[in-house]
């Protein structure tokens, strides 16, 4: 069933997939602090996720909630990080469980768990006879001050789901590239995360019954770190894109069949 559903940073590239697969599956606000460039879906809020009033008022009506506004750089500032990434997502968590949202599914990232990537381990980590495998129940364990963020924005979903109740799904995204996995880079092709696949996994969280989830949002690839087993058993995504499928030239992945 098509679902209600508000999608923050939808200007962004995570929500240029997610928009590119389902634009037509549900029905969407977008918000994000800039204005849409071309024709978009839905309606568009430009706010900014820390306007608390601007938050509230996008919540009417809505279902389901996809976190995405934020700072993404791995080298983002602390100062940045605690306004847009800390601060923003509890507004946004605090504003869903007022207005009765269902579900909020929140964009956390790799860098959560990066120092679990330790010199001992790579860069054999990153290669097929390696077998190493975080699932999501491990703590998390920053590289990186974005990285305290995104494990605060989980720990946020755990009290907001505690406490009142609210469906939260934590994805810990890989390396979202389109058509193509990232070249000459082995951790971005263990991580590799195609855009039909980030549609697969964000339609999954938008439509399954869960409770609180932590789940990796990667693709099907060869060599992966990250278990995709909590994904495909709560959520049932069932991504199609390996990596290991692309030789280093560039390819376009078709659009969804
Ligand atoms: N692209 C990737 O491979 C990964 C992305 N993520 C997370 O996914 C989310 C989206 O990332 P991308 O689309 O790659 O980044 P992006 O920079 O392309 O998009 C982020 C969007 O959020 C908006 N935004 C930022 N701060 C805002 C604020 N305070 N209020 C309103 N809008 C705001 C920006 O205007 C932008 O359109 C981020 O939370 C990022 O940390 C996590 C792991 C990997
Ligand atoms: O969280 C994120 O991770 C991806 C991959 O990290 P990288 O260190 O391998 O580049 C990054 O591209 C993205 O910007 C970031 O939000």
């Amino acid at each position: 069933m098509a679902q209600s559903v508000l999608l923050t940073g939808a200007a962004g590239r995570v929500g240029e997939a997610i928009l590119g697969g389902l634009a037509d599956d549900h029905e969407w606000r977008l918000l994000d602090r800039d204005p849409p460039t071309d024709d978009q879906p839905g309606e568009f809020v430009v706010a900014d996720i820390t306007d608390e009033e601007a938050v509230r008022e996008a919540m009417a009506g809505i279902n389901v909630v996809i976190h995405l506004a934020g700072d993404p750089r791995p080298e983002a500032p602390w100062d940045s990080v605690l306004t847009n990434n800390i601060d923003g997502t509890q507004t946004v968590f605090e504003a869903a469980v007022d207005a009765g949202v269902e579900k909020v599914v929140f964009a956390s990232s790799n860098h959560a768990v990066g120092n679990y990537e330790t010199d001992e381990r790579t860069p054999d980590l990153y290669r097929e006879h390696d077998d190493y495998l975080l699932d999501g129940t491990e703590l998390p364990r920053p590289s990186n001050l974005y990285g305290v963020s995104k494990a605060a924005g989980e720990t946020l979903g755990r009290y907001y789901h505690d406490e009142y109740g609210l469906s939260v799904a934590c994805v810990r995204i890989g390396n979202l590239t389109r058509g193509h996995p990232p070249i000459d880079y082995e951790r971005g092709q263990a991580m590799w995360l195609s855009y039909r696949d980030c549609a697969r996994l964000f339609d999954r969280c938008i439509r399954a019954d869960y409770e609180y989830e932590i789940v990796y949002g990667i693709s099907d690839n060869d060599r992966k770190y990250y278990s995709l087993e909590r994904a495909r058993e709560v959520l049932g995504y069932r991504p199609r894109d390996n990596s290991a499928h692309f030789d280093g030239e560039e390819q376009v992945v078709e659009p969804d069949t």
